[in-house]
């Protein structure tokens, strides 16, 4: 039939019986754009109708038809909409509709999904509750009581960080990520002797504690094959991640205002320390905000604050092990680096959990390692080059005055070119006891050599050699994970060497404590206990 052959509709009435089937089809066949125009035609000449039928002599029957007709299309455009992941408009478009009729089953049901969505849990609770009460939830109980249980279990773990992901773990990963809530445990955000602005602890926590989880704004992950594609499809990824960082900030004014309170690497020291309770799930939403979303801050944005999931300070549980993936937590943004950190992070699907691994004192600075801190300081200075900022850490300006002696030079290139481990320990360890070195600062200087003292301890011939002319390792270990916190690397060479001379009840309480600061409080005792367990069996060698 050609365009011209098909009738137009006669009155205001068939116009908008016609609009409202062809939005309902569209949304059906999932063509969300054009089903969210269409829509807006029918509710805006609904609106209009309904404002005249006001001035006029308002007849009830055919007011209440419109007004019903109307809170459909609102909450059908919201389905669309937040299909699109366009929640704010969707949420706006509930909000509407249960105006217009404050039980309306559809839209309680589609705004506690949008909000579940958000991690807004309690809010989401309301809804689903309040749904659950409507007689037409009787087909829906299951699913329904579904989502009330998810919401109390989420808002239970937002409140008090209560996590275990234990059973998950130990059962190798085995099906999807566990869900999990948006936590901000005892931290807040300060100015930092680093550099702008710092995550801090508010009280004395110990090693494992959780501090925050949360969920990214983005993420993106690629197979990587061959050398070759490697460089393509890195830059593949970084665009979709881009453009999916900006496809938020536009369509959520949260997600933009949050963004707006990040770093770009210029003027870090002019800029604010913002409220914790601003990236609180639950915060309540600041009004409007206007502002066009800008691009080219967006990239500054993202260059200087995104997270690579497979750094050695982060452990992603649960992925294929030949993907490489980048991803966007605004609150751990707020992290800086340091060459001796005391916190760790955990990717576990879209959440970002980052947990203590060492104790803290209260009013420290939460820091983890941007880049491998068991390495040498020019390992580190190079890496921090290309991280474009200079570290100005505890360790790093300590390690500038004493890497600056030539025996350390000497030890340096020595290992480079190949000589004994047990010799370049023995000479470090000597030089620290002719320098004085003391406390943490060792564990500094043993963690800048961590690879020989691996060797070393790996090898039977090398430790019969040196004997008691190099520490103990569990003195090694200790002081490492005192000074720079623990890292898997260190756990290792301490459950090895417990496994291989017998494990005492003290050593167990070591490697447990060990343990959690690499994994977290996430993994309970007794799961840890097998973690530990089934490392040492699967690494005979370090
Ligand atoms: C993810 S942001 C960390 C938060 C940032 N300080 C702020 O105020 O928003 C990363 C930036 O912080 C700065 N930074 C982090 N760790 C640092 C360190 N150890 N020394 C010097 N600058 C550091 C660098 O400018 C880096 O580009």
């Amino acid at each position: 039939m050609r365009e011209e052959d098909q009738q137009q509709p006669s009155t205001p009435e068939e116009l908008m019986q016609e609009l409202r089937f062809k939005a309902t089809e569209l949304l059906l066949r999932e063509e969300l754009q054009e089903s969210v125009k269409v829509y807006t035609q029918f509710i805006n000449i609904c609106q209009d109708k309904i404002s005249k039928t006001h001035q006029n002599q308002p007849e009830p029957d055919h007011l209440n038809g419109l007004q019903k007709s109307l809170c459909l299309a609102l909450s059908n455009r919201a389905e669309a909409r937040s299909k699109l992941r366009d929640f704010t408009k969707a949420l706006k478009d509930c909000d509407q509709a249960l105006k217009i009729e404050s039980t309306h089953f559809k839209s309680l049901v589609g705004k506690g999904k949008i909000l579940l969505g958000l991690n807004r849990y309690s809010k989401a609770l309301d809804c689903f509750q309040t749904a659950i009460l409507d007689p037409q939830a009787n087909g829906n109980l299951e699913t329904l009581n579904g989502y009330v249980q998810k919401c109390k279990k989420l808002e239970f773990q937002s409140r008090t960080g209560a996590f275990d992901l234990s059973d998950w773990i130990l059962s190798g990963f085995r099906g999807k990520s566990p869900e999990l809530a948006e936590y901000i445990g005892p931290v807040q955000i300060k100015r930092s002797e680093l550099s702008g602005r710092g995550l801090f602890a508010t009280k004395n926590i110990d090693a494992g504690t959780l501090l925050l989880v949360t969920k990214a704004i983005a993420t993106e992950r690629v197979i990587l094959s061959s050398q070759d594609s490697d460089e393509n499809a890195q830059l593949v990824m970084w665009k979709n991640f881009v453009d999916k960082v900006v496809e938020s900030a536009t369509k959520c004014e949260e997600i933009h205002r949050l963004i707006s309170t990040l770093s770009t690497g210029e003027d870090e020291d002019k800029l604010e320390a913002p409220e914790i309770s601003l990236f609180r799930p639950e915060a309540e939403e600041k009004g409007e905000a206007n502002e066009e979303v800008d691009k080219v801050r967006i990239l500054s944005v993202l260059d200087v604050n995104s997270l690579v999931e497979d750094s050695v300070s982060a452990k992603v549980l649960g992925r294929n092990s030949d993907y490489y993936g980048v991803g966007f937590w605004v609150l751990a943004s707020f992290i800086n680096h340091s060459c001796n950190p005391n916190a760790r992070r955990l990717h576990v699907g879209d959440y970002v959990l980052v947990h203590a691994s060492r104790d803290v004192k209260a009013g420290e600075e939460i820091t983890f390692a941007y880049f491998d801190v068991l390495s040498p300081l020019s390992k580190r200075k190079e890496k921090s080059k290309t991280w474009g900022f200079h570290c100005i850490c505890k360790r790093c300006k300590f390690e500038e005055e004493i890497c600056s002696k030539p025996e350390m030079k000497e030890i340096e290139i020595g290992l480079h070119r190949g000589i004994d481990v047990g010799t370049a320990i023995f000479r470090l360890e000597e030089g620290m006891r002719r320098w004085m070195v003391r406390g943490k600062e060792k564990g500094y200087l043993r963690a800048s050599f961590w690879a020989a003292y691996v060797e070393a301890y790996g090898s039977e011939k090398s430790v019969k050699r040196w004997g008691r002319r190099i520490p103990a390792v569990d003195i090694a270990v200790d002081s490492v994970a005192e000074a720079v916190g623990c890292d898997e690397r260190v756990l290792k060479v301490f459950t090895q060497a417990f496994k291989g001379n017998g494990a005492s009840l003290v050593d167990m309480e070591k490697a447990l404590k060990l343990g959690r600061g690499v994994h977290g409080k996430v993994v309970k005792k007794q799961a840890l206990r097998s973690l530990l367990d089934s490392g040492t069996r699967e690494h005979r060698r370090y």
